[in-house]
């Protein structure tokens, strides 16, 4: 058995574990990697990277089938449009290779010492076993595991190897004929969607009456009503069951059932804890099993050990795993001398169409909270720029609260989410105002004119502003 001793042990080369490695680096040389599965990154090998390249070829496919179903069209005439999906996949599988491609050479330009291949479970609080082969003992310790399809058992029995999860899309070589999706989160609906306007035979099953992650009760309805007009769903799906049968799955469900080549399970994701060896230390741990930490600096307890990425089970999002694991890496270099950051205001974006964004505290968190807060709201159904592009769904809810007009939070479904998002996290972030915002420039004719909308009624309810103008002529026409 190799005996290894290190100042800091990160186990994990994902995303938050690579952001650590760096950021140890800045304390001392003595930093190691543990990494059991393949270098690359989930992002970029089977996230977030090839479920944008699947969703841009079907917004292509999309485009042009709009345009074929002339009858709302901008009198631009094309054909249905043909998939081939032997090249749809060849796409996404070369454009991801290339990402990977990056992440994996910035990897193998580490040093060798500083990477070590194989399994990492503690056997107290800092050694680790790696496999059969090592035992690393390190004076700080980063766990960057992430996090991984969260399946039912029962969907395992019954379906076999024709259960898929995300990972298992992306190596397809060429679009299947039919597809379930179960679930109706996040990756449940930006799969389906782009699988079926690439024209697979998909439904997506949802267990309650919700899709997707906003939660103001009126999004949510509309949410449901916008997809649900597109998308076959078959919501309120409590009683999910499956049976093989030969090369297909039967799935019944609400007293239905259908046949399909794949069933995907989308049904949410788990921290990579299991064999962890978590048992062998004296960390603290929720009833969940998940370690209790300070979100301010990745610190577990007090322990030398820190906790990084999707495998906290609080934000499974890129950029939040690349922040903490700089905050944990920082920390464990710098131990005992700990530091706490303040953390980034929160934005989720849902790459659906019409997209969908948090931006800053959900309807539901800011009910929780108990904080007094006003709502302003704006329909893109009826707003300019939205209507010239054909793009006039969905709608914006802004939260602000009462007495200073400090905006608090947003949900959206509709055009340009992803662009809204950022503007509403980068002013929740600064403490603006909601008259911070409406004094800041509104371009004419633009999406945010809409956002312009919302705030101006949200200052009304506020009882902060002046009743705005109906159709205000400074707005320019259909603002
Ligand atoms: C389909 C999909 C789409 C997504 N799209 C987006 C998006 O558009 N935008 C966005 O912001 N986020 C998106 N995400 C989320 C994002 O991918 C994750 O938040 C991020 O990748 C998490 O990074 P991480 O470092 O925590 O985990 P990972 O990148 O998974 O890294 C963890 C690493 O730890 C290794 N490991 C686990 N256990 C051990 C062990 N015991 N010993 C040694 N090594 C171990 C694993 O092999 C893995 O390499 C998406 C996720 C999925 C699944
Ligand atoms: N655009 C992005 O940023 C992006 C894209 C994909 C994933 N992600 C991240 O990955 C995380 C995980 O996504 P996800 O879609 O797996 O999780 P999720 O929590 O968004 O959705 C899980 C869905 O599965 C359903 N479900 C759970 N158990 C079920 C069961 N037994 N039967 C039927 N349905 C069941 C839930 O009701 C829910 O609809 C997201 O929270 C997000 O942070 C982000």
């Amino acid at each position: 058995m190799k005996q290894i001793q290190v100042d800091v042990a990160i186990i994990g080369a994902g995303t938050a574990g690579m952001s650590a490695y760096r950021a140890a680096l800045a304390h001392t040389p003595s930093v190691l990697v543990i990494e059991d599965g393949p270098y690359g990154t989930t992002c970029a090998r089977v996230g977030c990277m090839p479920s944008k390249l699947l969703i841009a070829a079907a917004e292509a496919a999309h485009s042009v089938n709009r345009l074929a179903g002339h009858a709302k069209g901008f009198g631009v005439r094309a054909g249905p449009a043909q998939i081939d999906g032997v090249a749809v996949m060849q796409r996404v599988r070369e454009e991801r290779d290339r990402f990977v491609g990056f992440v994996t050479d910035a990897v193998e330009h580490w040093p060798a010492e500083h990477r070590l291949r194989g399994r990492a479970k503690f056997l107290d609080d800092q050694r680790l076993q790696i496999d059969a082969h090592s035992v690393v003992t390190a004076k700080r310790i980063v766990i960057a595991t992430g996090s991984r399809p969260n399946v039912p058992t029962e969907w395992i029995q019954t379906a076999g190897d024709r259960l898929i999860v995300n990972d298992d899309v992306f190596a397809w070589a060429d679009l299947p004929k039919s597809v379930a999706v179960l679930g109706a989160g996040v990756i449940a609906l930006e799969l389906a969607q782009a699988l079926h306007r690439l024209g697979v035979r998909v439904r997506l099953y949802g267990r309650s009456e919700r899709i997707g992650p906003l939660t103001d009760p009126a999004l949510q309805a509309l949410t449901r009503q916008i997809i649900v007009a597109e998308l076959p769903v078959q919501m309120s799906a409590k009683d999910i069951t499956l049976e093989r049968d030969d090369n297909e799955v039967i799935v019944r469900a609400a007293g239905r059932e259908a046949r399909f080549d794949w069933v995907l399970a989308a049904s949410g994701r788990q921290p990579n804890l299991q064999g962890l060896g978590l048992e062998n230390t004296g960390l603290p741990l929720d009833p969940r099993g998940v370690p209790v930490f300070d979100r301010r600096s990745g610190q577990i307890g007090v322990s030398p050990v820190f906790i990084a990425g999707d495998v906290n089970a609080e934000l499974e999002i890129l950029h939040e795993a690349a922040d903490e694991g700089r905050i944990a890496g920082d920390n464990a270099g710098r131990f005992p001398d700990v530091r706490v950051r303040p953390r980034r205001a929160p934005l989720a974006i849902v790459f659906s169409d019409p997209q969908i964004m948090i931006a800053g505290l959900s309807h539901a968190q800011l009910l929780r909270s108990g904080v007094g807060f006003e709502s302003g709201t704006v329909s893109f159904e009826d707003q300019g720029r939205s209507r010239v592009m054909l793009k006039n769904q969905g709608a914006l809810h802004l939260y602000a609260e009462r007495g200073n007009g400090r905006l608090l939070g947003a949900e959206m479904i509709g055009p340009a989410a992803e662009h809204i998002g950022h503007l509403l996290a980068w002013s929740i972030q600064r403490g603006d105002t909601v008259q911070d915002m409406l004094d800041s420039p509104f371009y004419h004719p633009v999406i945010e004119e809409g956002l312009r909308t919302a705030l101006r009624l949200l200052q009304r309810a506020l009882h902060m502003g002046p009743p705005p103008v109906e159709r205000c002529l400074d707005c320019g026409p259909g603002a």
